[in-house]
């Protein structure tokens, strides 16, 4: 995907306390897979390389838990923002970072294009938020927009139906939005009070202030906000169901993985996400344990040493040690390539039998280790 040639940051609101979720705990830091609900939508925002900064404004009581989320997770170019009593008040506190570089740690470069994006919509994709960062590149603002599912109805003062509104002509106003930053800035500043306390729309105050009509971009219906209890178990169960299609492939054969990372994508594609990492588990790597404090995946590993199970049980420590909730099986397929002159199936059927011993032993941990031997002999032609 093309990178966006403006200066674009983000800004996160996850400053409120969840009332319609009900619970202790704010929707935000609620785990899904373990993992709290605000470090996906981080996490979507990390993955993609032209957003610089990512500010998530938290209410202050919060501001230590959402610090160590970030470290936790290992999210990179993220800076907490204490946020206001009001949504509206939160944003602009996150956009004033930018106007004021008021962030401590760090030179923030007030960015071009500021995207907008509720802390608690764990599924945006790097292609709406280019839609909606082209869109208010050109237009001074935009948003994400879905078709309504209920018709819009005003009621009169006896309570009784007073009209209603045409649901084709409607739709539901989304996140991810984006604004010119100087626009929304602007507009937030003009702010009045009550706009700042009881308004719900960006894109509303871009127009009432800065006479900007943003651009509306038709979104995908994953962008829904997480409100209520069942859009928490909703969204666990799509995380679930993504994470259970993910691959990772790890070995150091590093043009193995080109290879097996090539041709596993090209022929799962339509269902299965495969990511190839060259590493060697014997190394504490960072990046593995990034992947697995992110999410478990399914692994296949591909060595060609002689031990091998050495290096799976190396895995499975790192997956036990990452603390991961192992909710449903991880799937390890141990692919052992041999070749050489003269092959000999006893390591083989060896090794294969302490991997069998060792997979009965890690079922107990919902984890499923299939191992594969590919052995294959090399002849030299006289
Ligand atoms: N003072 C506030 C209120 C809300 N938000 C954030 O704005 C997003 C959308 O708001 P909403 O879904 O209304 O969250 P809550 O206000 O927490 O929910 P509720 O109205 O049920 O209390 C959320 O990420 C929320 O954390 C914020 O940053 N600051
Ligand atoms: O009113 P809430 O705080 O629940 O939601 C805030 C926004 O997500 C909501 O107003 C969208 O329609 C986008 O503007």
């Amino acid at each position: 995907m093309e990178p966006v040639s403006a200066a674009v940051s983000a800004v996160l609101p996850a400053g409120g306390s969840g009332e319609r979720l009900g619970g202790a705990t704010p929707k935000q830091f609620c785990g899904l897979q373990g993992r709290p609900l605000v470090s996906y939508a981080v996490r979507a925002m990390e993955r993609v390389s032209w957003i610089s900064d990512i500010i998530v404004v938290v209410s202050p009581e919060n501001i230590e838990t959402m610090k160590s989320i970030i470290e936790k997770y290992g999210h990179k170019r993220v800076t907490v923002v204490k946020g206001g009593i009001t949504r509206h008040r939160s944003i602009f506190n996150g956009l004033k970072v930018f106007a004021e570089n008021q962030s401590s740690n760090r030179l923030l470069q007030k960015p071009e294009v500021v995207i907008i994006h509720d802390a608690v919509r764990p599924f945006v994709e790097e292609d709406i938020l280019l839609k909606v960062v082209t869109a208010a590149k050109e237009h001074g603002a935009a948003g994400a927009i879905r078709p309504l599912v209920s018709t819009v109805i005003a009621s009169g003062e006896d309570g009784c139906l007073d009209h209603s509104l045409e649901r084709a002509r409607y739709r539901a106003s989304e996140m991810p939005q984006a604004f010119l930053f100087d626009v929304i800035y602007e507009a937030y500043q003009q702010c009045t009070d009550h706009d700042l306390d009881y308004g719900t729309e960006c894109l509303h105050l871009a127009l009432k202030y800065c006479k900007t009509n943003a651009k509306l971009v038709e979104g995908t219906a994953d962008l829904w906000k997480v409100t209520y209890k069942r859009d928490l178990y909703a969204a666990e169960s799509i995380i679930k169901d993504n994470l259970s299609q993910q691959i990772c492939i790890i070995t150091d054969l590093k043009e193995a993985v080109a290879q097996v990372g090539f041709l596993l994508h090209e022929s799962l594609k339509s269902q299965v996400k495969v990511e190839a990492i060259s590493i060697s588990l014997r190394k504490n790597d960072s990046h593995l344990q990034n992947i697995f404090s992110g999410e478990c995946y399914n692994f296949l590993c591909i060595n060609d040493k002689e031990y091998a199970t050495e290096e799976i049980q190396q895995l499975v420590d790192m997956l036990e040690k990452s603390n991961i909730p192992l909710l449903y099986p991880v799937i390890l397929i141990l692919v052992h390539l041999s070749i050489s002159e003269n092959i000999s199936f006893s390591i083989g059927l060896e090794e294969l039998t302490k991997i069998k011993k060792f997979a009965r032993e890690v079922k107990k941990k919902n984890i499923l280790v299939y191992g594969l031997l590919i052995q294959c002999k090399v002849f030299f032609l006289p």
